[in-house]
């Protein structure tokens, strides 16, 4: 017979942790939250159902998970495969009309077509589409900047615009919405937005209460790389001083936080994608993990 003590001696600390999540199941109850989801957290199977089981969560606790994916990984890879180089100009990958057939076959096609898959095992929830489903995302040629020249880097996209209608009316009907991140160009060609970008323009304009950003780091180091100090918190003038220190890859994802939390984005927070379930642990306990951006206080300078 199972000892009553030595139940609740396990009970209890279950328990507690459900309590502790109480005040943030009501704090965002009914929100948006849209989760960038990038390739380098995306690389293992086991943390990728383990993500899916975590934005099935966040819908059934009552927010409204958007997801956002990247797949750079997984673009190279098949760029490899087919034997076209890669090649990455201040960390924008280079566009040809070529790679644009493979990114979009890729992110639409595959990658996608995994995480909608990886959802809808708990349910009829997810919806795959691109920015270039129904206008939601617009934009126009964007160059990279080196040295301050314009460098010329084909079909990578700079979004003028986005109509977040048709992402609105699939959380209406609860459904999670998954978007590629690529952009119907005013031009009438398509075009390939980093996912980062992509993730906080759509934050801002659903009026996401929170933007998480996952990847391959546990949040913001500190004069990264000599050290590896994660910053739990900073306010947008606290990373605007720091933008230029940052280098690779979290140059767009530090640009789109910030971007997030100065146009009506509650917080953004980036986390470590490759602890599973950090997703959880981040939006539903007291200490959260990672590094949180806050909009400035009121009266606060910018
Ligand atoms: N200050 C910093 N703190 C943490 N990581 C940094 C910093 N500066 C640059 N990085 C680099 O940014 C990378 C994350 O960007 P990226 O590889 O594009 O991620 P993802 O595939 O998740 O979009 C980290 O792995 C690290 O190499
Ligand atoms: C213009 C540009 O660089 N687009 C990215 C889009 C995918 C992406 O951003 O994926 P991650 O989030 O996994 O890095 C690319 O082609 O790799």
């Amino acid at each position: 017979m199972t000892n009553p003590t030595a139940r609740n001696h396990t009970a209890l600390p279950k328990a507690r942790i459900l309590i502790e999540a109480l005040p943030w199941l009501t704090r965002f109850n009914g929100k948006t939250v849209v989760i960038k989801f990038g390739g380098n957290a995306m690389v293992d199977e086991e943390l990728k159902a383990a993500f899916a089981q975590d934005v099935v969560f966040l819908r059934h606790a009552g927010l409204k998970p958007v997801v956002v994916h990247g797949g750079g990984p997984q673009i190279s890879a098949q760029l490899d495969r087919l034997g076209i180089a890669s090649s990455f100009t201040a960390g924008l990958r280079v566009t040809t009309p070529e790679t644009m057939d493979v990114v979009r076959m890729v992110l639409a096609g595959q990658v996608q077509r995994q995480l909608v898959g990886l959802l809808n095992e708990h349910g009829p929830f997810a919806v795959g589409m691109t920015g270039e489903d129904a206008h939601t995302m617009t934009a126009v040629k964007r160059h990279a900047v080196v040295d301050g020249e314009q460098v010329d880097i084909g079909f990578v996209g700079e979004i003028t615009h986005v109509d977040p209608g048709a992402i609105q009316a699939l959380l209406d009907d609860g459904r999670i919405p998954v978007v590629s991140s690529i952009a119907r160009g005013e031009d009438g060609h398509v075009y390939n937005i980093n996912a980062d970008t992509a993730a906080a323009a759509l934050a801002s304009a659903l009026d996401a209460e929170v933007l998480v950003v996952l990847t391959d780091v546990e949040g913001l180091y500190a004069d990264w790389p000599s050290s590896e100090d994660v910053i739990s918190q900073l306010t947008a003038s606290e990373l605007e001083k720091l933008l230029p220190s940052l280098a690779s890859g979290m140059v767009p994802k530090m640009e789109g936080c910030l971007h997030a939390v100065r146009n009506g984005v509650g917080s953004a927070r980036i986390i470590d994608g490759r602890v599973p379930h950090s997703m959880l642990l981040e939006v539903f306990t007291d200490d959260g993990i990672g590094t949180m951006i806050v909009p400035d206080a009121q009266g606060d300078g910018s």
